[in-house]
């Protein structure tokens, strides 16, 4: 039986990564399937993970229909067993429902990959009409973490250093990883203004409440008597306690 499954988490928990391992399972076994993306970060038509793993991909627009898509594919004697659809939140409701449709018409089975909740904590359209229709919702197994080893459940969105709470729902752009120090001063230089860095950060829903991004505990770790939680709750970005191995907690945070 076909289903509609939108697999979801926070940002850098591994959508991508696990988008093209069931491409790739389910190639392997010779079935037909569609690979789709939209705005992934890399720039291009692309599905890429972090992992180093990438796969050209269609880009969905707004004015795209999979229905009459996969018609065409069918009419032209392609076969489609499956579709891939990475990024998801950024579909239209209205495509969520010509997915729906692929099932329930044709048999095709529709695995969709997303992030379900904006830097505000508001649902992306796509990712609700996701939830509203899809068979089944899967959470990520490998639960990203906040900077003081909580699971992460928020995306966060950081402009120049600060997290922000308003602005354009959509702005494409990564985690501060390795490359990125967090306070936001790289940013580049155009027509003479320098472009605000964008970046996101996952946490959990205390510090989001807090508006406490890992630069923002940086900070007030550096002027104590500016702290403005309980330190037995909160513990210091780096600090011992702020490890979920040294809390005993490692082995369930895979
Ligand atoms: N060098 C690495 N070694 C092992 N795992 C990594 C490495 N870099 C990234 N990852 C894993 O990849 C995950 C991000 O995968 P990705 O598919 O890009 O996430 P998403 O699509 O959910 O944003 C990270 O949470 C981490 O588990
Ligand atoms: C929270 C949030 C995210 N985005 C963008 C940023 C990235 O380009 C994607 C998520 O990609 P990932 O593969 O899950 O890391 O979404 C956005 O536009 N608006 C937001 O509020």
């Amino acid at each position: 039986m076909a289903e509609l499954v939108f697999f979801t988490g926070t940002m850098d928990c591994g959508k991508s990564t696990l988008a093209l391992q069931m491409n790739h399972t389910h190639h392997q076994r010779g079935r037909r399937g569609l690979l789709f993306t939209q705005h992934d970060r890399s720039g291009a038509a692309v599905v890429s993970s972090r992992l180093g793993l990438a796969k050209d991909a269609l880009e969905v627009g707004d004015d795209l229909d999979f229905w009459e898509l996969v018609v065409r594919q069918r009419t032209n004697g392609r076969a489609v067993d499956y579709v891939i659809c990475d990024e998801a939140q950024f579909y239209r409701p209205e495509q969520v429902e010509q997915l729906a449709r692929l099932v329930d018409e044709m048999g095709i089975d529709v695995y969709a990959f997303g992030i379900t909740a904006d830097f505000r904590t508001e649902l992306f359209p796509g990712s609700r009409r996701l939830i509203e229709l899809a068979d089944r919702t899967e959470q990520l197994q490998v639960r990203a973490l906040c900077w003081c080893g909580k699971p992460a459940t928020v995306n966060a969105r950081v402009v120049d250093g600060h997290m922000v709470v308003e602005g354009e729902q959509v702005v494409v752009g990564d985690v501060g990883g390795a490359g990125s120090d967090g306070d936001g001063t790289d940013g580049d230089v155009e027509g003479g203004a320098r472009v605000p860095v964008v970046e996101y950060e996952v946490l959990c829903r205390r510090h989001y409440m807090r508006r406490m991004n890992s630069a923002a505990a940086r900070s007030a770790s550096s002027s104590p008597e500016l702290l403005p939680f309980d330190l037995d709750l909160c513990p210091l970005p780096g600090s011992p306690e702020s490890s979920p191995v040294s809390r005993g907690e490692g082995a369930s945070r895979t």
